[in-house]
């Protein structure tokens, strides 16, 4: 079986710490034995400047014929004017999780205990906690049509976008997220505005039909207003979140904070058969580019993950979260996870700290 792992450092942040993440991988892929044969591809900006586009097609070729991809982060101000849209870096990373029918995300937001400091919230609300949000990736606003920016009769410009769900996209991200329950603690809470938006009056009704199917699993619903409330008040009521494209991504980076950085958060984008995309869930982060500072965590994480859900490698990911917590137990931290007393590291220490824990 060919094992193959496409990786795409993307822009901003993404070269700094991808790289760390690829010594974490080179490595495990030699101890463990795995057999992974890495290449390397250009994606956003990085693909914009080299071939005129976000996505070029030898990229695209790549990333249909690898296994796994292994993500930095596309974006920033260099391309913000682009007056064509769709050009911007984002749209590459939306083109291969769109073309890669990469549905499924799955975003766990894991306190580790040795952060509890860095936590926004207080030791008591957030010790132990350990939540899933499975937010729908290749649907919703993000990439519903009719879009765009539109002159009116009158001269006034109108921006619109369409959030559309179809019952089979619903369906089957619904599936992965009771399935992710029953692999869990059973409780799943599907997340919408269902009182304001008809498309997620349907995605209530499916979640509901598809219920019965997993009768262990306890469903509830909760308006994304509230949800986002309840996360930062009592989040551990939470264990596994189903929700659409837009409301994941925004929930997502709240619930990063509540592990003490979005710095943490690891991610997987996955196809109907777990071909996947493993991304931290922060984007480019250019207000800290080039300074050797940004936390690699989250993108090393994202190598477990990739190694658990794509590889069926669960020894080996099991080896690199206990070897991040062993960095944390040795009270390494990068800036945005420093609390007082702690030694403060720059990506490449802290990567290098993770593979001699390895
Ligand atoms: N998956 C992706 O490639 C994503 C790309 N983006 C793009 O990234 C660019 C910047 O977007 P922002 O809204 O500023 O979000 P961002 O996630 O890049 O940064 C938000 C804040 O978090 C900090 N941060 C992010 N990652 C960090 C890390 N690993 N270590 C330490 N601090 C970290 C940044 O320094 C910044 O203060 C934009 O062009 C945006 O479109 C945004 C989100 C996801
Ligand atoms: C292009 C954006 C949708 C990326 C993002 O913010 C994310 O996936 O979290
Ligand atoms: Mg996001």
């Amino acid at each position: 079986m060919s094992k193959k792992v496409l990786v795409l450092p993307g822009d901003g942040i993404g070269p700094e710490i991808v790289a760390e993440a690829v010594k974490v991988l080179n490595k495990v892929n030699e101890s463990f034995s795995l057999g992974l044969e890495l290449e390397e591809g250009l994606v956003g900006g990085a693909g914009y400047d080299a071939a005129g586009t976000p996505l070029p097609a030898e990229t695209l070729e790549k990333a249909l014929a690898a296994d796994a991809i292994l993500l930095g982060a596309v974006g920033g101000p260099k391309w913000d004017k682009l007056e064509d849209r769709a050009l911007r870096p984002e749209q590459g990373l939306l083109g291969i999780r769109k073309n890669l029918e990469l549905f499924g995300n799955l975003r766990p937001a894991i306190l580790y205990p040795q952060l509890a400091e860095a936590s926004t919230l207080k030791a008591e609300v957030v010790s132990g906690l350990d939540i899933l949000i499975v937010r729908e990736l290749t649907g919703g606003i993000y990439f519903g049509k009719p879009r765009g920016i539109r002159t009116l009769e009158n001269g006034d410009r109108e921006g619109y976008n369409t959030y559309v769900y179809n019952e089979t996209e619903i369906r089957r991200i619904g599936r992965v997220a009771f399935e992710s329950a029953m692999k869990r603690n059973k409780k799943l809470c599907s997340v919408d505005k269902a009182n304001v938006l008809e498309v997620t009056v349907l995605w209530r009704e499916i979640m509901e039909e598809l219920a019965p199917e997993y009768p262990e699993v306890e469903l509830s619903h909760m308006y994304v207003d509230n949800a986002a409330m309840q996360l930062v008040r009592a989040p551990k009521q939470f264990d596994v979140i189903v929700t659409g494209n837009m409301f994941g991504d925004i929930l997502s980076d709240a619930a990063a904070m509540l592990t003490g950085s979005i710095g943490m958060l690891p991610s997987a984008s996955l196809d109907k058969n777990n071909k996947g995309m493993y991304e931290p869930c922060h984007g480019s982060a250019p207000d800290i580019a080039g300074k050797g500072i940004a936390n690699p965590l989250a993108t090393i994480l994202s190598v477990a993950m990739m190694l658990r859900y794509t590889f069926g490698e669960g020894a080996a990911a099991d080896a690199i979260e206990a070897a991040v917590s062993k960095v944390l137990d040795q009270g390494l931290r990068t800036g945005d996870i420093y609390s007082e007393g702690m030694t403060r590291v720059g990506t490449a220490e802290m990567g290098d700290a993770v593979l001699a824990a390895l």
